[in-house]
Formats: C-alpha cells, sequence, structure tokens
C-alpha cells in the first residue's frame, strides 16, 4: 500500500514526502487516445506507469501504454467493481474516463473509489447529465449568462419561428443527447427540415421507440451560429474550482472531432471558459465548442472529459495532465501548465500499429500443410 492511497493521513505531510511516491494511472476507455498516454507518461517523469482500460483488445491505447488491460463494456453490470478491483490490485491512484457514455456510470460511483483513495477524474450526476442533454446545456448557458444557439424541441415551434422571423437558415437537426455528431443534419430550406425531421421520427418509430413522445423530447433544431468555430478546455481543479481556460480555434473537423486547430490567446474567449467553469462547477477538463462573431462568444456544447480539441493545447505546452496529478498530490501545479504559446498550428495523422496475431485462424492452416506439428 503506498502512502498516497491513505488521504486524511496524508493532509498535514510536505509535498516533497508525496513527490519521492510513486503514482499509477489509469485511463479508461482509452480507444485510440494513445496521445494521451504520452502526455501522461510525461507529467508522471518515470514516479509511475500509465494504465489504459478497454473492452476492446484492438484500442490503440491499450497497446501504447505501460500496461493495456480488457475490460468488460461499460453496460456490464459487473464494469465498476472490475474497474475497483483493477485500481486496487495495480495500485491506481488517479483514474480518467474518456468516454461520454461511461461518465454518468463512474460518477454516479465516485465515492466509492474515494473510499478506497482513488480519486476518478469526473464531474458530479448533475453536471454530467447537463452536458449529456444539449437542451439542459443551452439552458445551462442562459442561466450562467453565456449566449447560446436559438434551440427549439418541436417543428411546429421552430416553423412558427422561422414565419416570424426569430429564425432563419441554416438550421441544424440533432439528437437530444447525441454524441460524436451521429445523426447530425443540416438543412438549408423548409422542405427539408421537415423532410429530416419527418425521417428521423421514422428511425425512432423502426427502433420501437414512442414517436410523440420523442418528437417533442428526443431531437433538437438549432439555428446555426455565427462567427469562428473554437474549442476550449475549461480547466476546474478535483474540488470543482475555476482554474484555466486553453483557446483553440478550429481549422478542421473530421468524424465529429477537431482534425487541425490553431493556439491563440483570447481573453474575451478566457473570460466566457471562467464564467462557464464557476457556473458549472465541474471536475478537471471540460471540452467546450464555441462560437466567436468578431464581439460575443456563443457556448454551442460542453463534454466534461477530455475531448478532442486538448491535443492541440498540449503540443503547444499545456500540461493538464500535470496539473491533475499536482492536485492530487495536493501540491501547486507545474510552471506554465495552463500557458501554451499561441499560435501553434497542429494537425492530427493516422498511423498503424500492430496489435495482435489472429492464431485462431492460422492453426487450421498450419495443419493442413504440415500434418502431425501442432
Ligand atoms: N469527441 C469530442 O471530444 C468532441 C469534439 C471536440 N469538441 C473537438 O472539437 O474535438
Amino acid at each position: 500500500m503506498i502512502i498516497t492511497r491513505c488521504w486524511p493521513a496524508i493532509a498535514s505531510l510536505p509535498p516533497t514526502s508525496l513527490r519521492a511516491e510513486t503514482l499509477n494511472i489509469l485511463l479508461t476507455c482509452a480507444g485510440r487516445r494513445h496521445y494521451l498516454v504520452e502526455y501522461f507518461r510525461r507529467a508522471l517523469q518515470g514516479r509511475g506507469r500509465v494504465l489504459t482500460a478497454d473492452s476492446s483488445p484492438h484500442a490503440i491505447a491499450l497497446h501504447a501504454a505501460d500496461k493495456g488491460i480488457v475490460v468488460p463494456p461499460i453496460s456490464d453490470p459487473g464494469y465498476v467493481t472490475r474497474l475497483l478491483a483493477l485500481c486496487l490490485a495495480e495500485d491506481v491512484e488517479l483514474v480518467v474516463p474518456l468516454n461520454d457514455h461511461e461518465l454518468p456510470v463512474l460518477a454516479e460511483h465516485r465515492d466509492r473509489f474515494q473510499q478506497v483513495g482513488v480519486e476518478v477524474v469526473v464531474s458530479s450526476p448533475q453536471v454530467v447529465a447537463k452536458a449529456a442533454d444539449k437542451l439542459a446545456t443551452v439552458r445551462f448557458a442562459r442561466e450562467a449568462g453565456v449566449s447560446t444557439a436559438t434551440t427549439y424541441t418541436r417543428l411546429s415551434d421552430a416553423l412558427a419561428g422561422l414565419s416570424q422571423g426569430h429564425l432563419t437558415f441554416p438550421l441544424f437537426v440533432k439528437p437530444r443527447w447525441g454524441t460524436a455528431s451521429i445523426g447530425i443534419e443540416r438543412v438549408t430550406g423548409r422542405e427539408e427540415l421537415e423532410l429530416v425531421w419527418r425521417r428521423a421520427d421514422l428511425v425512432e418509430a423502426s427502433r420501437g421507440r414512442p414517436v410523440e413522445a420523442e418528437r417533442a423530447t428526443g431531437l433538437l433544431i438549432q439555428e446555426a451560429l455565427p462567427g469562428l468555430e473554437y474549442g476550449l478546455d475549461v480547466i476546474n481543479d478535483l474540488a470543482g474550482r475555476y482554474q484555466a481556460t486553453l483557446v483553440r480555434r478550429k481549422l478542421s473537423m473530421r468524424a465529429g472531432e477537431t482534425d487541425c486547430a490553431i493556439t491563440e490567446a483570447c481573453p474575451a474567449l478566457v473570460e466566457i471558459g471562467r464564467r462557464i467553469g464557476e457556473a458549472l462547477g465541474h471536475v478537471g477538463n471540460l471540452d467546450c465548442d464555441v462560437f466567436w462573431d468578431g464581439k460575443r462568444g456563443h457556448l454551442l456544447e460542453m463534454n466534461p472529459r477530455f475531448g478532442g480539441g486538448y491535443p492541440f493545447s498540449a503540443e503547444a505546452g499545456a500540461d493538464v495532465p500535470g496539473a491533475l496529478l499536482a492536485w492530487a498530490e495536493r501540491r501547486d501545479p507545474p510552471a506554465g501548465w495552463a500557458s501554451p504559446e499561441p499560435g501553434v498550428v497542429t494537425g492530427k495523422y493516422y498511423d498503424l500499429m500492430r496489435t495482435g496475431l489472429l492464431m485462431a485462424e492460422r492453426r487450421p492452416v498450419q495443419a493442413r500443410l504440415a500434418p502431425g506439428i501442432s
């Protein structure tokens, strides 16, 4: 058992006595986020291991980590128990969940981890729900005094809004609880809007969902926001206190994620990040999509986790993993952790990694070619 597991006992210890100890980190639902393994490894400076977990043995991040562990899917009733056992067996002290569907599950059980000295970088169930529900996000933004997209939950209301001039094309039809840009349709005219809405209704019906209920709750119609699209990471500490905002201008998107971006120092957007972080009180990273029209910023969406935009700030010098480790150990974050160099342009690219050899397929072939050899 390592000393930093016993939180009450260590509260009074000087920071240096903690820094000497090892500290292992687990990234869950790690998927393709191999770059995060590298960022956490760098932040650890050899003091501990970066472990990753995923339900697929082919997840690249499993193979990039010091140890990759295949776990049951999030929907498995034994998921949390398995993660807890894993943390104890591997001396993990910091868990960083990376998947939208996993956040509500771990948010619900954060205290079970805390009881055994494991810190999970996850927000409260209420915050997670607010970010997952795009209608709740709109309401949150209004309450926090942050501009957001005009949003309708019914086709008839949107059509009335168009007639009265409250709304103009293009519009977006999107699932209220959507993720990864799945099911988002951009529409440029009335007929197209009605067709897309009707088609979405039919899809819901074909899945056996109650269409009448879904019509009012499951789909949203939103105006297109004006200006340039930015990505923000609003960083709160482990107690939910606002610390910093990292800003990037998106240059291109691919499959719902930022593909290329430039870091910018934009005080007005940092101010919006501060307002969001203080009002929400989330834990750790909050990935936000914001439009800037030259005068005002408009919040579109938020994800309370490391998002696809963080690596663009990391490549310019940001060190959120270093800050999370520091807060977990009750010391100050490394100097400059939230001051990435402005003007750095970074792009993602594809790479390949050999992750295994499917022996089961090879055996019958070997047996046929060379009888007697097993
Ligand atoms: N997948 C995510 O993390 C959401 C997208 C993220 N906001 C991005 O721009 O990359």
